[in-house]
């Protein structure tokens, strides 16, 4: 699947858009299986364009195409389809359910799919260190161990792509190659493409480009 920005201006952003920018009010195409980081500092709209290709939001003027097709003629079940087996997503506010534990969290997801999914889910909590969290609620863990969650959490489905929007915000070096090696891995078993969102520090990935926000 192709992801293209065509002259998009976010509703919130008119008026205050930077002459630098590779994204906004520009033409800019995310191609199949390719990897790619977009940096910006806080308030210039990462979380914006990360809603916007998964369908969160259409308050903005321009075209995002999906594989050709605008994204505002998608209907409710077609986005329904399209997050299901096309584009996992890590949220910045990661959108757990904090009532639930972290396996339950997790289990939400592996629920839409056949299959069991106890070992993977085990193996990955092994592999970013949170097997002994994972019956404890959403609501007592750190940031950081709750985005270890979130991660997991994205990495059972399938995907064409996969956002990541600042996933190792909370995240210390160690635990952010951790997961970065996870990712990665789960990337290529799908072929998949990847784009990340950072404030500029992040170096997890070997990037194919990188689009200033
Ligand atoms: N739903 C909305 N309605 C109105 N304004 C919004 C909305 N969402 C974001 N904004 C504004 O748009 C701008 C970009 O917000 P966004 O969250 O996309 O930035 P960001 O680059 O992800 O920031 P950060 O790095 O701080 O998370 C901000 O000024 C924000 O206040």
């Amino acid at each position: 699947m192709t992801i293209e920005f065509n002259n998009v201006t976010p509703a919130p952003l008119a008026g205050v858009i930077s002459s630098t920018t590779d994204i906004w009010q520009c033409t800019c195409a995310f191609e199949a299986a390719k990897r790619y980081r977009v940096v910006a500092p806080s308030g210039k709209g990462k979380s914006t364009f990360i809603h916007y290709i998964y369908g969160l939001r259409f308050d903005f003027t321009g075209k995002v195409r999906l594989n050709g097709v605008e994204s505002s003629h998608f209907h409710a079940n077609e986005w329904a389809e399209i997050r299901q087996d096309k584009i996992s997503i890590v949220y910045q506010d990661l959108r757990l359910f904090l009532q639930l534990t972290a396996l339950q969290n997790i289990q939400v997801k592996s629920a839409l799919y056949p299959g069991n999914f106890d070992d993977r889910i085990h193996a990955m909590a092994e592999a970013l260190q949170v097997s002994h969290l994972l019956n404890n609620k959403a609501h007592t863990l750190s940031y950081g161990e709750r985005q270890r969650i979130a991660i997991i959490r994205s990495l059972i489905q399938p995907f064409e792509w996969i956002l990541l929007d600042e996933p190792f915000s909370h995240l210390d070096l160690e635990n952010s190659k951790r997961a970065a090696t996870l990712i990665d891995s789960a990337v290529r078993e799908r072929n998949a493409g990847l784009i990340v969102t950072s404030l500029g520090q992040d170096n997890q990935f070997n990037y194919d480009k990188e689009y200033q926000l």
